[in-house]
């Protein structure tokens, strides 16, 4: 048996992608006992397909270390990946996983030359084009989806969870960013599955952007969120205990036929974006502490940021900061801003 099989079989898929990256360079499929069929298309992109299908048949994107640093996803995603190549698991539905930037996770940085997340949806080759790693990755891990999806009859859901960690603390420790959804219903069960991975706080996004998960919500139709399930630590330094929640509701939803667990919506903290603060210039400015917390509330008139040019306030009382980071390249988001919402769910 060759060697990266063998390592394969023991569960050592990200091991593989991250240090014989050639190994598994070449897609190739194989059959598990159990029936699954496993396919790896390239280093850090797998998937798993069950032998039949079900009454309920999901298709989920499961994607982490788009940004390299954020190691809990990754942590969690190599776990579940290995379970099911040693078939201690199985799954019940179709699963890809995706490890986004492999290099980044090397040198324990959120990017090598440009933020991934900030390059879906075509960005990656408008501008400068496939000028950079992860540029050419960001694209790959796109047609990874797209072909994923095109795959899924018409009928079956579609889902993509994109697990980050913050590098901020959090005064909600575990939150999840609803991409833009152009006036389609918000979906209590993907809240209550959300809820289940101890992610009570919604942040509704209310414009298009270029992450991931808006990528596979509006050119997918997917259930979509970023969820941060945490905050940034190395390899090694997670307490997986703080994560034992996610990676529950996560396995449960890829074995059982349909895990469907329930969440009254006033158990939820629910924020709509109301600024978007991008950096124009090279001397913007953050007007609060490089520790204070996410979801800090300011009180109306109160001075967020500064550049030349413009003067960034809180509009409301109450309006609270998340993501706020000055070191962003320039026109990029530096900072959002969030107020309190109220939601209205459809039953799906
Ligand atoms: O803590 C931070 O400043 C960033 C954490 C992170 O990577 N968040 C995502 C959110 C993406 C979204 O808005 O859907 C990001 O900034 O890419
Ligand atoms: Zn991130």
């Amino acid at each position: 048996m060759p060697m990266e099989r063998r390592l394969l079989d023991e569960g050592e898929f990200l091991a593989l992608s991250r240090f014989e990256p050639q190994s598994v360079a070449t897609p190739k499929s194989y059959l598990l006992s159990n029936g699954t069929t496993v396919s790896v298309f390239a280093p850090g992109i797998i998937c798993f397909e069950p032998a039949k299908r079900l009454k309920v048949n999901k298709h989920i994107v499961i994607s982490c270390g788009i940004h390299g640093n954020e190691t809990a996803p990754i942590e969690i995603c190599d776990s579940i990946v290995k379970e099911l190549l040693t078939e201690s698991l199985r799954s019940a539905h179709r699963v890809l996983f995706l490890f986004g930037n492999l290099p980044a996770m090397d040198v324990a940085e959120r990017f090598i030359s440009e933020n991934m997340n900030r390059l879906f949806s075509g960005a990656h080759s408008q501008g400068a084009g496939l000028c950079n790693e992860e540029r050419r990755r960001a694209k790959i891990l796109e047609d990874a989806v797209t072909a994923f999806f095109a795959e899924a009859p018409a009928g079956d859901s579609r889902h993509h969870y994109d697990l980050h960690t913050a590098i901020r603390e959090s005064k909600n420790e575990k939150f999840a960013v609803y991409p833009f959804l152009h006036s389609k219903p918000h979906s209590r069960s993907q809240l209550a599955f959300l809820a289940a991975c101890g992610v009570k706080t919604i942040l509704l996004s209310e414009s298009p952007t270029t992450t991931f998960s808006y990528y596979s919500s509006f050119h997918h139709g997917a259930h979509a969120f970023t969820v941060e399930l945490g905050k940034v630590r190395p390899f090694g330094h997670n307490d997986m205990s703080r994560f034992a929640d996610a990676q529950f509701a996560l396995t449960a939803l890829l074995t059982e036929e349909d895990y469907a667990p329930t969440v009254k919506l006033e158990e939820l903290e629910i924020f709509r974006v109301n600024q978007v603060i991008n950096r124009q210039q090279d001397d913007f400015v953050l007007h609060f502490a490089d520790d204070l917390p996410n979801f800090t509330a300011f009180s109306k008139g109160a001075v967020l940021a500064t550049e030349s040019g413009a003067t960034y306030s809180a509009e409301q009382d109450g309006e609270a900061i998340v993501f706020p980071n000055a070191n962003v390249a320039i026109g990029q988001r530096a900072l959002l801003t969030v107020v309190p919402a109220r939601l209205e769910t459809s039953d799906v």
